[in-house]
């Protein structure tokens, strides 16, 4: 299953019209509505991403590399298929395991064993999946009887146990990831890490945005290094992460 992934963008644009708060105000809408304007007019537009080109194949483990708002978030959302280019193209071929956007898909009145299931539609996996593994993720929460309770009854610690037992149970041959390695108490993290790097070791692509250097380093083959949404540097993870540093020393200088 993991030598036919493939992922290709191609001119790739995610740009978002935002309104100011003027031109959200009430007064802002009445004359919209007197002057028969449908909207207000957006007054800013943030292009998050900018003609993005890239081809991710089976065995690539890529690392998304950036400064803050430089794209990579938005980058992972595209591959995952929540976000649609404003422009270009992509094709995914292999199935996605989108372990991030942590929060997405719980509800704080259902009990955990009801999120199990919330949360695993959320990332992908399909409903007889799910129930198929609920014993083995409740057992990898070691959290027993209070699977029964409401989720707004966790501390944030069994929170991460969740979600990380429902991520981590899902088959996917492209695995998206951001860095929230550090999950739970010590011993918790350690069985997380292991896991974590059983997963990556069977798909056939990993594709990591992440600030964490020594993570990238362990992780990832390959890299692309974006700025202001644009790629500007892609090639081996050593030399793609020292143009990164030198470029964040300068700005620093
Ligand atoms: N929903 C949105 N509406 C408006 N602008 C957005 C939205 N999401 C992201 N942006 C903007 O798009 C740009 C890229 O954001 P993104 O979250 O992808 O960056 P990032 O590289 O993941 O940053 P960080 O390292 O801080 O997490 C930023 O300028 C951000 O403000």
């Amino acid at each position: 299953m993991t030598n036919t992934a493939h992922i290709a963008l191609r001119d790739v644009s995610v740009t978002f019209p935002v309104l100011s708060f003027h031109d959200r105000s009430l007064r802002s809408r009445f004359v919209s509505a007197v002057t028969l304007r449908r909207k207000p007019a957006a007054s800013h537009i943030i292009t998050a991403l900018n003609e993005v080109s890239l081809d991710i194949r089976a065995g690539d483990r890529l690392a998304i590399i950036g400064a803050n708002g430089a794209g990579k978030t938005t980058l992972l959302r595209v591959l995952a298929g929540i976000y649609h280019p404003t422009a270009g193209r992509i094709d995914v071929s292999g199935r996605c395991l989108s372990l991030f956007d942590l929060q997405a898909g719980f509800d704080e009145e259902a009990t955990g064993y009801e999120n199990i299931m919330r949360r695993g539609l959320v990332i992908g996996a399909r409903r007889a999946e799910i129930d198929a593994r609920r014993a083995e993720i409740a057992e990898f929460t070691e959290l027993g009887d209070r699977l029964d309770l409401p989720l707004r009854t966790y501390s944030s610690g069994m929170m991460l146990r969740l979600i990380f037992a429902v991520a981590t149970a899902v088959e996917g041959e492209i695995v998206l990831l951001d860095e929230w390695i550090g999950v739970g108490d010590q011993q918790f993290r350690r069985k997380a890490r292991q896991r974590l790097d059983e997963i990556v070791a069977r798909a056939g692509i990993l594709v990591l945005a992440s600030h964490d250097i020594e993570l990238i380093q362990s992780t990832c083959n390959r890299a692309i290094l974006l700025e202001q949404g644009r790629i500007i540097a892609a090639g081996a993870t050593d030399t793609i992460l020292a143009q990164y540093l030198a470029g964040s020393g300068a700005r620093k200088a």
